[in-house]
């Protein structure tokens, strides 16, 4: 396994790799990380990885400062995995004095997670950009846990004519339910037993859409019901601080993000929730032949 910490390293092993199938990451690497490789490692002659925490992409220093790293352990589990390239950059090396560049996404990243967090797809764009730029994949994998993320840098691809296929994975869940994210780590014992809530709370939004439900305020207020169940008492403690809190439940057209008046046979339920400090989405694709099963990653999520 290549390890490449420049970019010039990566031009020159480049041309001796055949057809590259690429899986950008901010690291501290789980199972839903691992199954993007695998899929990668399925379709392509070689696998390239990325292990980079980027500082653009976060609207909030406390965010950025307590995001969870293990590069050492990342890099045995690619090792293990078989992985031929890791580019591991710096901030330093990505953004040198002087750099002035964004990639603005408009329309499906003017949604949701786009205003929840200002800058935030600008700089997820602008890092994927450069890192497609520099590794040159005929492939680049993505989960859809971060399902506005997929529909962003698919747009941005389509837009700017980037020679690469997007190719997006599903969620991988833990035996709970809950959706495997590097963030989970920095849940407390209890806020991780309470954390299954977005997962049942977009089950309880399909059983009732595989049902008929196609009314969205309904869809809509049932996901919000079924947090406030599972998660339980949410009085302010000293500080005024609610235990949890919910940025949104709604339910969105898969394609604009945009909530549909009238509901047809596919429909997008889209969780943001906060535990204590740290917040967590999730998704999940509704479809007339969705059946209430499967929390593992052949469940049909979106
Ligand atoms: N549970 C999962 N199943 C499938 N893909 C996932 C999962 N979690 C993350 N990914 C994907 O892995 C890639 C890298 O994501 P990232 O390194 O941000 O991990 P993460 O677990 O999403 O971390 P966090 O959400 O805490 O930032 C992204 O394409 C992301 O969608
Ligand atoms: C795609 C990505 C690696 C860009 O920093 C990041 O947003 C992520 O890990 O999902
Ligand atoms: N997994 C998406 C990257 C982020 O939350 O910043």
């Amino acid at each position: 396994m290549q390890i490449c910490r420049s970019v010039e390293e990566v031009r020159r092993l480049r041309p001796a790799m055949k057809a590259m199938g690429f899986v950008p990451t901010m690291g501290f690497l789980h199972e839903g990380h691992l199954s993007l490789v695998r899929q990668a490692a399925a379709e392509n002659d070689t696998v390239a990885v990325s292990i980079f925490v980027n500082p653009l992409q976060f609207d909030s220093a406390a965010d950025l400062d307590h995001y969870p790293r293990a590069v050492e352990r990342d890099l045995a589990l690619l090792e293990k995995e078989g992985v031929d390239l890791v580019f591991l950059p710096t901030a330093e090396l990505l953004y040198p004095p002087g750099f002035a560049t964004r990639v603005e996404v408009g329309g499906v990243a003017d949604r949701l997670e786009g205003p929840a967090r200002p800058g935030h797809f600008s700089g997820v764009a602008t890092v994927v950009a450069k890192l497609f730029n520099i590794l040159q994949p005929q492939q680049a994998y993505f989960g859809r846990k971060d399902a506005q993320q997929c529909a962003v840098i698919s747009r941005m691809v389509h837009d700017l004519n980037l020679p690469v296929e997007v190719v997006t994975a599903p969620t991988f869940r833990e035996s709970d339910g809950l959706a495997a994210s590097s963030r989970n780590a920095r849940l407390t014992p209890a806020q991780r037993r309470q954390a299954p809530a977005l997962y049942q709370a977009l089950e309880a939004a399909r059983q009732a859409f595989s049902e008929g439900e196609r009314n969205r305020a309904r869809l809509e207020a049932l996901m919000t019901r079924t947090l406030a169940e599972q998660l339980g008492e949410n009085a302010p403690d000293a500080e005024g601080r609610r235990a949890w809190e919910t940025d949104y439940a709604t339910i969105v057209d898969p394609d604009t993000f945009v909530p549909s008046e009238t509901l047809g046979e596919e429909a997008l339920a889209l969780l943001a929730v906060r535990l204590g400090e740290v917040r967590l989405i999730d998704n999940m694709l509704l479809n007339s032949a969705s059946i209430s099963a499967g929390r593992d990653s052949s469940s049909p999520d979106y």
